[in-house]
C-alpha cells in the first residue's frame, strides 16, 4: 500500500495539472473571439465568453474539493468546475453533475456504487491532507452505531464552521451535507418549503439549490429567470456573494421591500396599522378604490371636432365602458380598449380619422377612466376618508379605515412611504400595468414573518410556481407570526406538488449556547423539532448582569474585548436599548456598522433582533433580554433568535433576566429605565388628531435616527429647517426644552 505522502504527491500532481488547464481555459476566455458570421452572433459569443470566465473559480482556489472511487476503479476528482486538458479528457467534474452529486449522497447505508470517497483539505491549490471513507470497511465496522457515522462533522466541516466570520456568507460545496444534499436536488417543478432550526443550512441549501437547478436545467431557465428574494439589505448583501462563488453571476438578488416601484422609502408606522395593511383583504380593498375611479358617462356626450359637434349618446358610451370594464387584464389596457372604441364611435358619426385629432376623446377618457399612478392614486385614497369608506365595503370596521387615512405630503415626490405601503403600490401597479417581469423560479428566505400582501408581492412574479421558500417557523414574530406552513403558502398559489423538506443539524451553534437558547422554545414554538446540535463552543456563554447604568459599558468593554481578539462581532440589541449602546460605542472610540442602513462590513455591528434574522458572527452580545421580549407578541421567539446568531461566543448583558421565561406579556416594566421612550398608541380604537399622528411619526424618525443626547439637537435644527422653508422669522426660545 502506498505510503500517505507518496498519495499526497501524486494527489498534487493531479491538482497542480488541473490547476494548469483551468487557467489555460481563463486566458483562452479572455482572448478576443474569432470573427463571427455576423455582429449578433459575435456579441452573443462574447457574452457567453465572459459569462464563463466569470464563472470560473479564482486562480487560488483549489480545483478540487474531493475524489470518489467506483466499485469498478473509475475515478472521479468533484470540484467547482469541469476542468478538462486540452485533449478534452475530464480531469475534474463539477459538483453540480450527477457523478459529482455521489461525493455527496454517498453514505455508509447506501455507497451508490462507490467503494472509497476522500474529502480533501487545502490551502489554495495545496493539498494539506485529506480523510478518506472506504465504504465497506466502514458498514461493517460502524454497522452497530447510531446514528450512521455520515450525519456527524467529519474534520473538514469541523474546520469550515470554525473558520472565522465576515460580513460575507461563502459556499460550503466541499462540505454540503448529505441530507443538505437531497434538498439541493429536489425536482424543479415543486413549491419546496425548507425549514429547521437556526444554522441547520438552509440559507445556504437554498442558494447552492440555484446553483444546482441553473446547472441541471439550463435549456429551460437561465440566472435572469431566477430571483433571491431576502428579508432586509443586510441580509441581501450577506448573501450575495455566494452564487458568484458558485459561477452565477446574473441572479437577481433583491430585499422584499425591493418588491415594487422606486419610491422614497423609510415612513415609520404603527404596528396596528402595519398589520392591517399587510392583511390579504387589502387586495380586495384596492381593487375595488380602482374600480370607482371608473365614472358614469352623462346622458348625452357632447364633443366638438373641427367646428362640428358630435353627440355620443349616454347609454353607448356606458355599454363601452362597461364592456373596457369586464375585459380581461390591467386598468391600462382597459383603458385602450375604451378609447378604441369611443374613437370608433365618433368615426361612425363623421369624426375625423387621425388619432391626434382626436382630443375631445382625450377628455372624455380622461374623465371616464383617469390615467392612474400607483404612487398617486395610493395618496389620493389614504387622503381621502369618503374614498376609503367606499372601498372598505363590509369588510374593515370605521376603525380600521380610520387607521388607514393619512394626509398626503404636499408634493407626490416628497411622500415618504412606509415598508407596508410597498406591497400596496406593487399590488397596484399590477391592477394598472400589470408585472413586469415574472421569473420561473423564485428563492425566498426568512418568509416566516412576511405578510400575505408581500406574499402576493411574491406571487405575482412567478411565471411557474416553482419556489423555494425557507423559513423556521420558531423564528416568527412580528405582525405576522406562524405556527403552520399553511399560513404562508395559501398566499403563494401553485399548481406544483408542495413539498416541506426539514434540516435537523445545527451546525452554527455551539452546544452551550444552544442549550441555553433552546430552553425557550417550549413557551416559543413548543411544536417545532429541535436542532440537533454537531459541535462544542470554545466556552459556555458569559452572563452579565450589572446595573442599568453599567449595562452600556459593560457591552462596549465586551465587544472591544471580542474586537482586539480579531472576531467579527454583533450586538444584538433592542430598541429601547440603542441609543445608549450607540453612545457607549461612539464614547469607547469603537466604530461600528449598522444593519438598519445594510452595512454588516465593520467589525462590529449593531443589529436589531429583528434585523439580526439570518445572519451570524463569531461573537455574539445579547442586550437586555426581557427588552428583547417586550418587543414583540412572540417575544421569546425574537430572543431566540438573537441567541442563535453565534458561532462561537455569545454573552447576554443585562439589568433584568438573562433568559426570561415568563409568559409573553408579563416581562414588561419591570427593568429599570433610563431614558424616553415613544410608546406606540396603545388603543388603536383612540382617533388622534392627525397632528399628534405627524408629532408621533417625527418622535419616531428622531429615535431611530440618533442617540437621546442629541433629540434636542434635531429638533432645533428642524425648527430652523422649517422655519427657513415658511420664510418665518424665528421666534426666540422656541422649541426650548429646559
Ligand atoms: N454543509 C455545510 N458545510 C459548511 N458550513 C455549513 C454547512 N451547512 C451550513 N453551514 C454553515 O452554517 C452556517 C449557518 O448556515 P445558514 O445561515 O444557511 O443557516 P440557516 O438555517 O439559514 O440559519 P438561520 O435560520 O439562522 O437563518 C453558515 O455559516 C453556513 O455556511
Amino acid at each position: 500500500m502506498e505510503s500517505k505522502a507518496a498519495e499526497l504527491a501524486a494527489e498534487q500532481q493531479h491538482f497542480d495539472l488541473a490547476h494548469k488547464h483551468r487557467e489555460r481555459l481563463r486566458a483562452e476566455l479572455g482572448e478576443t473571439p474569432d470573427a463571427a458570421a455576423n455582429a449578433g452572433t459575435g456579441r452573443r459569443l462574447a457574452i457567453f465568453r465572459r459569462n464563463r470566465k466569470e464563472a470560473l473559480a479564482q486562480p487560488g482556489e483549489g480545483v478540487a474539493v474531493g475524489r470518489i472511487d467506483t466499485a469498478d476503479d473509475e475515478v472521479y476528482y468533484v470540484g467547482r468546475d469541469r476542468i478538462v486538458d486540452d485533449q478534452n479528457q475530464i480531469l475534474v467534474v463539477s459538483w453540480k453533475t450527477p457523478v459529482g452529486g455521489l461525493f455527496y449522497e454517498a453514505s455508509v447505508e447506501e455507497p451508490r456504487g462507490l467503494r472509497r470517497k476522500r474529502t480533501f483539505r487545502c490551502d489554495g491549490n495545496r493539498i494539506l491532507d485529506f480523510d478518506d471513507l472506504v465504504f465497506q470497511q466502514l458498514a461493517a465496522a460502524v454497522s452497530a452505531l447510531e446514528p450512521a457515522p455520515t450525519e456527524l462533522p467529519d474534520g473538514a466541516l469541523l474546520a469550515e464552521l470554525d473558520r472565522e466570520r465576515t460580513g460575507s456568507m461563502r459556499d460550503i460545496v466541499a462540505t454540503i451535507q448529505a441530507a443538505q444534499h437531497r434538498l439541493i436536488r429536489t425536482p424543479l417543478d415543486r413549491l419546496l418549503v425548507i425549514e429547521g432550526g437556526p444554522g441547520t443550512g438552509k440559507t445556504a441549501v437554498a442558494l447552492h439549490r440555484v446553483s444546482w437547478l441553473l446547472y441541471n436545467h439550463r435549456d429551460q431557465l437561465r440566472p435572469r429567470d431566477v430571483l433571491v428574494v431576502g428579508p432586509h439589505p443586510a441580509f441581501t448583501r450577506y448573501i450575495r456573494s455566494v452564487l458568484p462563488l458558485l459561477g452565477d453571476t446574473d441572479v437577481e438578488q433583491l430585499d422584499i421591500d425591493q418588491l415594487g416601484p422606486a419610491v422614497q422609502r423609510g415612513r415609520p408606522e404603527r404596528p396596528q396599522i402595519r398589520r392591517i395593511k399587510g392583511e390579504a383583504r387589502m387586495a380586495r380593498l384596492l381593487a375595488r378604490a380602482l374600480d370607482a375611479r371608473i365614472g358614469t358617462p352623462e346622458p348625452a356626450e357632447r364633443m366638438l371636432f373641427d367646428g362640428r359637434f358630435i353627440t355620443l349618446s349616454g347609454v353607448e358610451v356606458a355599454a363601452a365602458v362597461a364592456d373596457a370594464r369586464q375585459a380581461g387584464g390591467p386598468y391600462a389596457q382597459r383603458r385602450q380598449r375604451l378609447r378604441a372604441r369611443l374613437a370608433d364611435l365618433v368615426r361612425e358619426r363623421g369624426g375625423p380619422p387621425e388619432p391626434e385629432r382626436l382630443a375631445p376623446v382625450e377628455n372624455l377618457l380622461e374623465r371616464l377612466w383617469p390615467l392612474q399612478s400607483a404612487p398617486a392614486f395610493l395618496r389620493g385614497l389614504f387622503g381621502s376618508t369618503a374614498r376609503l369608506a367606499n372601498a372598505g365595503g363590509d369588510e374593515f370596521t370605521a376603525e380600521e379605515l380610520a387607521l388607514l387615512h393619512r394626509r398626503g405630503a404636499d408634493r407626490l415626490s416628497a411622500e415618504v412611504w412606509s415598508v407596508a405601503d410597498v406591497p400596496l403600490l406593487d399590488e397596484l401597479e399590477e391592477l394598472l400595468n400589470g408585472v413586469s417581469r415574472r421569473f420561473r423560479h423564485i428563492v425566498v428566505d426568512e418568509v416566516q414573518d412576511l405578510s400575505p400582501m408581500q406574499l402576493r408581492a411574491v406571487a405575482r412574479r412567478s411565471s411557474t410556481g416553482s419556489l423555494t421558500i425557507v423559513g423556521d417557523l420558531a423564528q416568527s414574530t412580528g405582525a405576522w407570526a406562524r405556527d403552520h406552513w399553511e399560513e404562508v403558502t395559501e398566499h403563494l398559489p401553485s399548481a406544483l406538488p408542495m413539498v416541506v423538506l426539514g434540516l435537523r443539524y445545527g451546525y452554527r451553534v455551539p452546544r452551550q449556547v444552544f442549550e441555553l437558547a433552546a430552553r425557550l422554545l417550549p413557551i416559543a414554538a413548543p411544536n417545532v423539532q429541535q436542532t440537533r446540535v454537531v459541535r462544542d463552543g470554545p466556552r459556555d456563554p458569559g452572563e452579565h448582569v450589572v446595573e442599568p447604568g453599567e449595562r452600556p459599558g459593560r457591552v462596549a468593554q465586551l465587544a472591544k474585548e471580542h474586537l482586539d481578539a480579531g472576531r467579527f462581532v454583533g450586538i444584538v440589541c433592542p430598541a429601547a436599548c440603542r441609543a445608549e449602546i450607540e453612545f457607549a460605542l461612539h464614547a469607547n472610540d469603537l466604530p461600528w456598522g449598522r444593519a438598519d442602513q445594510g452595512e454588516l462590513e465593520r467589525s462590529i455591528n449593531l443589529v436589531s433582533p429583528q434585523e439580526a434574522k439570518g445572519l451570524e458572527f463569531d461573537a455574539v452580545i445579547v442586550v437586555e433580554p426581557e427588552e428583547i421580549v417586550a418587543e414583540d407578541p412572540r417575544g421569546h421567539r425574537l430572543l431566540f433568535v438573537a441567541l442563535t446568531r453565534t458561532i462561537r461566543y455569545l454573552d447576554v448583558v443585562c439589568a433584568g433576566q438573562v433568559l426570561p421565561l415568563d409568559p409573553p406579556g408579563d416581562v414588561t416594566d419591570r427593568i429599570p429605565r433610563q431614558r424616553v421612550v415613544v410608546e406606540p398608541d396603545p388603543d388603536p380604537t383612540v382617533e388622534l388628531s392627525s397632528l399628534d399622528r405627524l408629532a408621533e411619526d417625527l418622535a419616531a424618525l428622531v429615535s431611530a435616527g440618533a442617540p437621546v443626547t442629541a433629540w434636542d439637537e434635531v429638533l432645533q435644527r428642524t425648527a430652523a429647517l422649517l422655519d427657513e422653508r415658511s420664510g418665518r422669522s424665528r421666534p426666540k426660545g422656541r422649541h426650548h426644552r429646559p
